[in-house]
């Protein structure tokens, strides 16, 4: 950009071959200053996050790592305010810099339950509007951050639960819990960036067994497909396990990794922007079936049966 702006400035006082020469000395300035650049400017902006009670976001000063932690008791049922919490942390964290986020979760035994089933059931429009839109902003935000994640998922991970824990780059779970994509179990049809997270994490194979079937893995089961990378028996260890992943990145240059993540997960995240009203559409007009909310009624009731 500064190439073209002194291109444009330059263009009626200087002849081609000046422009030429000057174009050429500093494109070589910037980039052999790049690095020292890129290096000095993540220095200094770690910040500390508003609370916002649905969302805690702690940044730990010396590493630069996040900690944000999903707080809607007594499930993390992802309600447009928690997604709405989630995509302002989520620029915050973008705008300051951090070396590194963590996800969490402040209910004992459940990550996250999935999208908050009220949200489903005889839904208002312009509110599943907004919910939609923001679940999509969410994602476009966790799965193409420019900084690193990892998720400590600290209990049950089904549905949007497992969702947000595989747009991370990096899964600790605690041990004797559930995770997994069983949308298909709801009579839902899992929407496509959904699909995407779950075909970056396991082979192509397992994406479409687990999808179809709609299985719930035990935490030793996601480890042997891939789903999670490690076991941590409490939630500390889970948190330090994704410390010590993230902090592998202290070596790496972040524009070089930014970069390269972005390149492959590029694809994925045209695919929606590309098509968000598309894929509001469709979920919507799924979602008013009379068969869909039925069952989606039904699942409400047994939930609350138990
Ligand atoms: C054909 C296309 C259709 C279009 C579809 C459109 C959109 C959908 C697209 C994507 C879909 C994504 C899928 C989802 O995320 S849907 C949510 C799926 N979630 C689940 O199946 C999990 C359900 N919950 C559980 O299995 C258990 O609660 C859990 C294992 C997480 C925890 O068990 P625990 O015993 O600790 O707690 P409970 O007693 O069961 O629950 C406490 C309390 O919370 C309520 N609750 C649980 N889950 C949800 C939820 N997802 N939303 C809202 N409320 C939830 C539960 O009813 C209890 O309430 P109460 O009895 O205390 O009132």
């Amino acid at each position: 950009m500064l190439l073209t702006l002194f291109e444009s400035h330059t263009h009626f006082f200087l002849s081609m071959f000046q422009k030429m020469i000057l174009t050429k000395i500093i494109s070589n300035t910037l980039s052999l200053h790049k690095k020292q650049l890129i290096e000095w400017l993540p220095a200094v902006r770690y910040f500390s996050s508003p609370t916002n009670p649905l969302v805690n976001v702690d940044v730990n000063d010396k590493s630069g790592i996040a900690v944000v932690t999903m707080n809607r008791k007594p499930v993390n049922g992802l309600s447009l305010e928690l997604f709405e919490a989630m995509s302002k942390a989520l620029d915050d964290l973008e705008n300051n810099r951090i070396r590194g986020a963590i996800l969490t979760s402040s209910c004992p035994t459940v990550f996250s339950a999935g999208l908050d089933l009220n949200e489903l059931y005889q839904p208002d429009k312009k509110r599943f509007k907004a919910f939609w839109t923001t679940f999509q902003d969410v994602w476009l935000k966790l799965y193409g951050s420019s900084f690193p994640t990892a998720a400590a998922i600290n209990g049950h991970a089904p549905a949007g639960g497992c969702f947000l824990a595989i747009s991370c780059e990096y899964r600790v779970m605690c041990p004797d819990y559930k995770i997994g994509l069983n949308e298909t179990r709801l009579g839902i049809i899992a929407p496509i960036f959904l699909r995407a997270s779950m075909r970056n994490t396991v082979s192509n194979r397992e994406a479409e067994k687990a999808l179809t079937l709609g299985t719930l893995y035990s935490t030793e089961d996601a480890l042997k497909i891939g789903l999670i990378d490690e076991i941590a028996i409490y939630k500390v260890k889970a948190i330090e396990r994704c410390e010590n992943f993230l902090a592998q990145f202290n070596n790496v240059s972040s524009i070089a990794r930014s970069f390269t993540k972005r390149s492959l997960r590029q694809k994925d995240l045209e695919e929606l922007e590309n098509c968000r009203e598309e894929d509001f559409n469709i979920f919507w007009s799924n979602l008013i079936e009379p068969s869909v909310q039925k069952q989606i009624g039904d699942y409400m009731q047994s939930l609350k049966k138990k």
